[in-house]
């Protein structure tokens, strides 16, 4: 279960603060399919690095499970993404000078031996349709095949949350829609709460709730 409680967090740029999140508070439950919805600038990429303690929080409680995100430190925060969230995003973020295979081992390479590593990843690789390009560098893949390669690596760590900031942004829309379609076998295979940031309506509707974010303020519950 996620939980966030009264969240407020601001950034400051000089001399000025920016108000972000504006005292939000939801419960998103176990095995979830949830959208976050809302115009540009409105806090969307702001909740979600919250929620997996990337960007701390000014005020208010985030947890995750039983665990209290606002409150772990560095260690604890990189456990929590290592045992129970991953991240997808827009740009896929994959390293350019590793092949699929090394980018998806990359979160469990200090905590597993290598060996074990790369049949978990070959696993991953193979779960998302890409058996056949472990070796190739990102570059020589497809923006579809790279977000492949992204979503494997959030697998592998076998994730019971998978927050995904804008997957299909990149991406023409045949090729997104079918990034969304693989999310959601995930989601109903595995049970993983799926909570996905999208400008697209279509995607938004396919969700079972959306969460509607407007100037850092929660629009619906
Ligand atoms: N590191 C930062 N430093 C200063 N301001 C920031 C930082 N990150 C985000 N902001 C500001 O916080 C506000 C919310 O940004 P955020 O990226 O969370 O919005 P968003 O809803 O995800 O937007 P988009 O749909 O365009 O990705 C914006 O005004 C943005 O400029």
């Amino acid at each position: 279960m996620i939980e966030l409680k009264n969240v407020v967090k601001s950034y400051k740029l000089g001399t000025k603060r920016v108000d972000v999140l504006k005292n939000i508070s939801f419960t998103i439950q176990d095995h979830s399919y949830v959208s976050i919805v809302g115009p540009s600038g409105s806090g969307k990429s702001t909740l979600i690095h919250t929620i997996g303690g990337m960007e701390p929080i000014d005020e208010g409680e985030i947890w995750v499970n039983d665990q209290a995100v606002h409150q772990l430190n560095d260690k604890h925060l990189a456990k929590l993404r290592q045992n129970m969230i991953s991240y997808v995003f827009q740009q896929f973020q994959l390293l350019p000078t590793a092949t699929a295979l090394e980018n998806v081992m990359m979160p469990l390479l200090t905590v597993f031996s290598s060996g074990f590593v790369k049949q978990r990843a070959e696993n991953a690789l193979k779960r998302v349709g890409l058996a056949h390009r472990l070796h190739h560098l990102p570059t020589r893949l497809s923006g579809g095949e790279q977000q492949r390669v992204a979503i494997a690596r959030a697998l592998i760590t076998d994730p019971e949350i998978i927050l995904a900031d804008e997957p299909t942004g990149n991406l023409d829309s045949e090729t997104g829609s079918n990034i969304i379609h693989l999310l959601e076998e995930i989601h109903k295979e595995k049970g993983v709460t799926v909570v996905v940031i999208t400008h697209d309506e279509g995607i938004a509707e396919r969700t079972n709730r959306q969460i509607q974010i407007l100037d850092g303020k929660l629009l619906t519950k």
